[in-house]
């Protein structure tokens, strides 16, 4: 981990390895961190990971496993040996797959922070309902709860939830908000959203932003604006 701990992790959801180098051509570890998405790692696989990691970058594999406990288990540590920084399961693959997780990357050297993904924050409590499941205020605290009981080191959820899990799971275990959008910003697919200085000030570690950053006209420009607003609280 880098020593300034900036908060705010970019999702380079980029078609292709070169706009997301350009793009850490531009920016400092200091500054930020990346996020490595479906979207991305599918299309440039793990030797951008190693380029973005060989900059100094702390990198967010976003992976979101998902599969029975061994595969999740292999999987995770392939992650490990890439040397990122953070990994992510979904919490609803229950707890045997988590705790495979976590075991897998025990012994390693580079020990990712293992993350698990709670519900969504593409997701209504309608989304939810369709799928037979409660409103996210009383699914995302049963699945924190469930992570923190398999040692996870934190979630991602939304961060209207953080305040709640910050005193269910306690200050140690991190939270790791996506549906960030700065005043003013379109919400595009995301449904529980948050400006980044709310986030702040609910309880997030971490704050993931791609769209409001990645497709501004400019992209340095509006990662600093948001920072002086951070900085500023
Ligand atoms: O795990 C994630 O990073 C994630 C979880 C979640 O619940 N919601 C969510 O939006 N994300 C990711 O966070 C990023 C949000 O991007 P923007 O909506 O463009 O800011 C995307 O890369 C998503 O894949």
């Amino acid at each position: 981990m880098n020593a300034a701990d900036p908060k705010i992790i970019v999702a380079l959801d980029y078609q292709q390895a070169e706009p997301a180098l350009a793009f850490a051509d531009r920016v400092n570890p200091a500054l930020c961190r990346l996020k490595v998405g479906k979207e991305l790692f599918t299309a440039a696989g793990p030797q951008l990971v190693e380029k973005l990691v060989a900059k100094g970058f702390d990198v967010f594999l976003d992976l979101k496993f998902h599969d029975i406990p061994n595969t999740v288990a292999q999987a995770v540590r392939s992650a490990a040996r890439l040397g990122v920084w953070m990994v992510n399961v979904h919490a609803s693959g229950g707890s045997k797959m988590m705790r495979a997780a976590r075991d897998a990357i025990d012994g390693e050297a580079n020990r990712p922070l293992l993350i698990a993904v709670t519900v969504l924050t593409s997701m209504s409590g309608e989304d939810l309902a369709e799928l037979g499941m409660p409103e996210p205020a009383v699914q995302v605290p049963l699945l924190a709860r469930l992570a923190l009981d398999c040692d996870m080191d934190g979630v991602v959820c939304s961060a209207q939830e953080a305040s709640v899990l910050k005193k269910l799971c306690g200050a140690d275990f991190k939270l790791v908000t996506p549906g960030i959008r700065p005043a003013g910003s379109a919400a595009g697919d995301q449904s529980r959203i948050m400006t980044p200085e709310a986030a702040v000030a609910a309880g997030a570690d971490y704050l993931v932003i791609g769209r409001p950053i990645t497709q501004s006209d400019d992209p340095l420009a509006t990662l600093q604006a948001i920072q002086a607003g951070l900085a500023a609280l």
